[in-house]
């Protein structure tokens, strides 16, 4: 069952309107950090073709021996609560159940159909407003087709639907279908790297925007934690990212337009140069002069230059450099060389901010990280220096769009601390640098720490972030403790 805190009924109101059918605004002040809601999920799915466990959603292949049809673990079989009675009492063949089980996707339809059994959950249906828009947008698409063959399909020809309480035929099971889709939120799994989808009745109503004043986080629980990024004023609308905020405009509206069903509006979608970071633009190769750059024309979807708009690219020539640039990012993962020489060869081609050179930085950057942290390959001081510029460069595009508390922007900032400190204390211990040198370096440190810690202090606890918190504070002490016994030891040579 939904369980939330009351601070979203204290805090927030729904409204509706014609361009975002059910949305939020603020009712009071917000503080920056404030939370207005902690939410468990009303149903919690595999993603498609993925078989976890109903309980506790590890991947496995095991099913339920009651129902035989949900998938559930060794150690989860022992509990009767997954909600499988209704399917258990239904009768099916040795045939069926194997052609049932042969099918993965059916999974997260089983989950939605049994949902709608329990007169005490909330009717799927009547709370999802939408869902007839988005019905109609999808039929005869091919995700449409896709969930008729591996959902509807297989459990019609079974029989499934015509035994449930409650009756469904294809437009009841796509419909659910396009409720997980249009509204659930990524889920990070059990298993490093894997994740699923989870329903959250009052945090899917919050309207989308690129330019966010809120943050989600979602906690080993599963329960949704949901705070503002910045101050907000009473009456603002309350705005969720569905999507990366490091993506260009072009990939951030298509992902929303095909994924969510709307073109989105917000101020940095109408800004060719993305509020003048330029994270979509190329370089104009007619213009010799800094800032020739070609940006696309909201209006027209033309690819203009900035300084001179007869100098234009062709959507094709565009939409084949990036493409390309997308296949050879892909084949270059992992190998530091290959994507180096890749950043050097687009930079000819595209923005220093583009979302893909940015892509790349942050490959590096990652790699880097895990060459510094093997003592074994004793880096040399131009692997921290690169490392620091990537940081720097990242966190410069972070700081315009995502101005105010930021998770990444978090991360970014204390990976660039680390491998400040990491490098001051190398060359001191090298003799490159003073005490004095050093100890400057560090007190910067101690600021960037500190102001990463201000974001991160607001993640759960039970998370990855929230962890890293906890473990950036001890590390501050220490600093803090270098920073002092440095700063007795410069006062001793002075003294002496
Ligand atoms: C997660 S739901 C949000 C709740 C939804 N408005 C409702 O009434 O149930 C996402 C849907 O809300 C609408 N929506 C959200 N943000 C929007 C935006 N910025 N512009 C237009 N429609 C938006 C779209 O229809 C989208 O598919």
């Amino acid at each position: 069952m939904a369980a939330a805190t009351d601070d979203f009924g204290r805090k927030c109101e729904v409204k509706q309107n014609e361009a975002l059918g059910r949305f939020v605004v603020a009712q009071c002040n917000l503080r920056a950090g404030e939370t207005l809601l902690l939410e468990q999920p009303i149903v919690v799915v595999p993603h498609m073709g993925d078989r976890r466990c109903s309980k506790c959603f590890k991947l496995v292949q095991n099913f339920c021996r009651k129902c035989r049809l949900l998938v559930l673990c060794e150690d989860c079989s022992d509990h009767n609560s997954h909600n499988c009675q209704r399917l258990a009492e239904i009768e099916l063949s040795e045939e069926q159940v194997k052609r049932l089980q042969e099918h993965p996707d059916i999974q997260p339809a089983l989950k939605c159909l049994l949902l709608r059994e329990h007169p005490e959950t909330l009717p799927l249906y009547e709370e999802m407003t939408q869902m007839e828009t988005h019905l109609a947008t999808r039929k005869g698409t091919d995700i449409w087709k896709n969930y008729h063959e591996h959902a509807f399909a297989p459990l019609e020809e079974c029989g499934v639907l015509k035994h449930l309480q409650r009756e469904a035929d294809e437009d009841q099971v796509q419909g659910l279908l396009s409720i997980l889709d249009v509204n659930a939120f990524e889920i990070r799994a059990p298993e490093p790297g894997g994740s699923m989808r989870g329903l959250y009745r009052r945090a899917g109503l919050f309207a989308h925007s690129c330019m966010p004043n809120l943050v989600t986080a979602i906690d080993d629980e599963r329960r949704i934690k949901v705070y503002a990024n910045r101050f907000i004023a009473a009456g603002e609308i309350l705005y969720n990212c569905y999507t990366n905020v490091l993506l260009g405009t072009e990939e951030r509206r298509d992902i929303l337009r095909v994924g969510k069903y709307f073109d989105c509006t917000c101020p940095r979608c109408q800004d060719p140069t993305e509020l003048g970071t330029h994270m979509s633009s190329f370089i104009c190769s007619h213009c010799s002069c800094p800032g020739g750059y070609i940006i696309r024309q909201p209006e027209t979807g033309t690819w203009q230059c900035i300084l001179n708009p007869d100098h234009t690219l062709k959507q094709e020539f565009v939409a084949n450099i990036l493409e390309r640039a997308r296949e050879e990012i892909f084949h270059a993962r992992d190998d530091i060389y290959r994507l180096e020489l890749l950043l050097a060869k687009l930079s000819r081609l595209l923005h220093r901010n583009h979302y893909l050179m940015l892509d790349l930085k942050q490959n590096i950057a990652s790699i880097l990280r895990q060459i510094l942290q093997n003592i074994a390959h004793r880096p040399n001081k131009k692997v921290y220096e690169r490392k620091i510029r990537l940081c720097q460069e990242i966190l410069l595009v972070l700081k315009v769009l995502a101005p105010g508390i930021s998770r990444m922007k978090a991360i970014a900032l204390y990976e660039l601390a680390n491998t400040q400190a990491e490098l001051a204390r190398k060359q001191f211990s090298e003799q490159e640098q003073s005490g004095s040198d050093l100890l400057a370096t560090l007190e910067q440190v101690e600021v960037m720490i500190r102001e990463s810690l201000r974001m991160l202090l607001f993640e759960p606890l039970a998370t990855p972030e929230g962890q890293l918190s906890r473990s950036m504070l001890r590390e501050l002490k220490e600093l803090q403790d270098d920073i002092k016994n440095i700063q007795e030891s410069n006062d001793d040579v002075v003294d002496q």
